[in-house]
């Protein structure tokens, strides 16, 4: 139904993605987009592309995207009288953020709300999508009136959501052996500068793991953090990375562990390669039993949780 004071184009709801490639062909052209200008040697485009191949030759981000962005939208419209429009933009691959703003501004769209499809601000992430949208805005000499989510890694229903999948991977041991379970809480590595810069990132990650601890009920001993993922420059990145982190539980008798990346959304190639195969691997080697409850995907309580903070977007621009 059409609110009688918003008669002409719908409000546009902008769904932002890392992106991800749909074949192995497409492998020279993301990294070149991810690593922005700086050369990409042959012996890491086939390290790369070899992982992909291994996790089934292509990206399962886009479609886990479109995914979460039906299931929001279909709540969303159902808490606001106003018509929405869904448009989705990937940071480094198709459909490009600034293809989706050129649609919104040929649709009429005038104002709009804009999320990442990441619960952490930093100015290496989130920051790089909004900064998308103005380039979207300013190559297309048009205006629209945004609304920009910033995170919301301390929403409940994301910390019940993660609080359940670490419950299903205790549970996953056999009843008499979960007291000895101990659980790592992970996310994307960034360069050691971000501290250095004030960047939020670290802080609003340990503060959705200790959040997430909690409300699994787990002792303060019975969970750690860890990075993972860190970027192939030579900088050094934020640690401990998992592989070194698995290492050191071992050393200290760990021998059942549950790995739960917190920073992700869904199941893609930092997921399916760099735990599902690498990690377990190490933790194979280690003699170490390692579960990875899936990804929050279309998980109910977290769409819950998106069209909840983008209906506070949408209420502000009322
Ligand atoms: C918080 C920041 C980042 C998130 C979240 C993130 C997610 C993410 N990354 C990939 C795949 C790749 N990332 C790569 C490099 C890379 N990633 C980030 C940050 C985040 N990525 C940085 C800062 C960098 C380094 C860029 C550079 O200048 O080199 C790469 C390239 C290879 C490498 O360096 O390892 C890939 C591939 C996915 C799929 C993903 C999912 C959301
Ligand atoms: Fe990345
Ligand atoms: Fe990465």
């Amino acid at each position: 139904m059409t609110d009688s004071t918003h008669t002409e184009a719908p409000l546009g709801v902008l769904f932002m993605a890392y992106g991800g490639p749909e074949s192995l062909e497409d492998m020279p052209g993301y990294l070149a987009d991810i690593r922005a200008g700086r050369v990409t040697t042959q012996a890491v485009l086939d390290e790369i592309t070899n992982n992909y191949r291994q996790i089934g030759g292509k990206s399962p981000l886009p479609e886990f995207t479109r995914a979460q962005v039906e299931a929001t939208m279909q709540e969303l419209q159902a808490r606001v009288q106003r018509p929405l429009k869904a448009y989705i933009g990937m940071r480094h691959w198709n459909p490009w953020i600034e293809d989706a703003v050129r649609e919104m501004l040929d649709d009429g769209i005038t104002q709009a709300v804009a999320i990442v499809l990441a619960p952490h601000y930093s100015s290496m992430s989130v920051a790089k999508y909004q900064k998308k949208i103005k380039a979207g805005l300013s190559m297309n000499h048009g205006h629209i009136d945004f609304e920009f989510v910033n995170e919301y890694h301390t929403e409940s229903g994301y910390v019940t959501a993660l609080a359940n999948r670490v419950r299903e991977g205790i549970e996953a041991f056999p009843e008499g052996e979960r007291d000895d379970v101990h659980v790592i809480l992970s996310a994307h590595s960034l360069p050691v500068r971000i501290l250095r810069e004030g960047d939020p990132y670290a802080d609003q990650l340990h503060e959705s793991a200790r959040l997430i601890a909690a409300a699994a009920g787990l002792r303060d001993d019975q969970w750690s953090w860890s990075y993972q993922s860190a970027g192939r420059s030579p900088e050094p990145w934020l640690g401990p990375q998992l592989d070194e982190h698995l290492r050191d539980l071992s050393g200290r008798g760990i021998k059942k562990v549950v790995s739960v990346p917190v920073g992700f959304v869904s199941d893609h190639v930092e997921i399916l390669f760099d735990i599902d195969i690498a990690a377990q691997e190490t933790a194979a080697e280690l003699g170490m039993t390692l579960v990875r409850p899936p990804a929050l995907n279309t998980d109910p309580l977290f769409i819950g949780t998106l069209a909840s903070v983008l209906e506070r977007k949408v209420a502000a621009l009322s």
